[in-house]
């Protein structure tokens, strides 16, 4: 693991990143050779809800970039009113052991390879953003989201536990005392009172004002090292995604919510 980790920056400093652009059917990813950013869009109409291979093709774009030498990465969806729904029910209802399991695996991948990316990221939130939408949103280092939409972890509203590692999440961005008010109770913030509690960074007009945003948080790091500013990151993010990726109790919950999906 480690070797990944130092390998990583090093290695996106000799890839050039001018005229890319992928679209796969789920996941489009463009690279703007004039800035160096990288735009990836969820496209699972009719909410992006997070199946298996919406989430096999978003851990597939990002790890890409790791390889290309970008400034930053956005994700954004092609949605008008909805950034993503969460995780798809239906992965959820009485799923074969097999797809559970492969489900699972893919929703904390993705999950670890967006939080600990080599670059910065920003999840301009251009519409409503529940439970795995917000989860994704919160492993991206910046948030920006446009007005009157609703972003949380409302889980315990649908009768469901939220993972340890959604919480450590939540807790990375917010204070354990508010992230503690919002878990309990189920809540999604208005994008005004997910920006006062730091839930978001800054709020938008529109998409556009929310990618034009985005894109002015990559101006921070203009002046800074990429390989000291990711071991920064690393320093910080590392030990959630250790918690996250290898305990003893995270395969046991699996298990068990595993086991408690295939008897739904
Ligand atoms: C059951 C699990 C049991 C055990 C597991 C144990 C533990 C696991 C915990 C894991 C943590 C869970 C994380 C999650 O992400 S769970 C999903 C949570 N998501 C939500 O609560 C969002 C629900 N959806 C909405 O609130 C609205 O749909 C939304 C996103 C605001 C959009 O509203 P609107 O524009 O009005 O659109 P519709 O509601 O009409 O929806 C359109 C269409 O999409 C379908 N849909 C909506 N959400 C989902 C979804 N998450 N998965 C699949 N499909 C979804 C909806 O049914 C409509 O379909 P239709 O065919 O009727 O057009």
């Amino acid at each position: 693991m480690a070797s990944k980790i130092f390998v990583r920056p090093i290695s996106i400093a000799f890839n050039a990143f001018r005229n890319y652009s992928s679209s796969s059917k789920l996941v489009d990813v463009s690279i703007n050779d004039k800035t160096g950013i990288a735009t990836v869009t969820m496209q699972r109409p009719p909410v992006n809800s997070l199946n298996y291979e919406l989430l096999i093709e978003l851990n597939g774009a990002f790890q890409d970039l790791g390889s290309k030498k970008i400034k930053g990465a956005i994700l954004t969806s092609s949605l008008k009113t909805i950034f993503s729904a969460g995780l798809d029910i239906l992965e959820m209802y009485k799923p074969k052991p097999e797809r559970a399991n492969a489900f699972w695996t893919s929703l904390q991948d993705t999950w670890i390879t967006i939080f600990n990316t080599p670059y910065p990221t920003v999840a301009a939130i251009n519409g409503h953003s529940p439970a795995g939408g917000c989860l994704l949103s919160l492993a991206c280092e910046y948030r920006v989201m446009v007005n009157n939409y609703t972003i949380g972890l409302n889980e315990t509203k649908l009768g469901i536990v939220a993972p340890f590692w959604f919480v450590a999440s939540m807790k990375n961005t917010i204070s354990n005392r508010e992230s503690e008010l919002a878990l309990t109770s189920g809540r999604l913030y208005k994008t005004d009172e997910a920006f006062k509690v730091g839930l978001v960074d800054e709020t938008a007009e529109n998409k556009e004002d929310a990618l034009a945003k985005a894109e002015k948080f990559f101006s921070r790091f203009d002046a800074v090292n990429p390989i000291a500013r990711f071991l920064t990151k690393q320093e910080l993010r590392g030990k959630i995604v250790k918690v996250g990726r290898k305990t003893f109790i995270y395969k046991i919950f699996r298990k068990f919510q595993i086991c408690m999906m295939t008897r739904i």
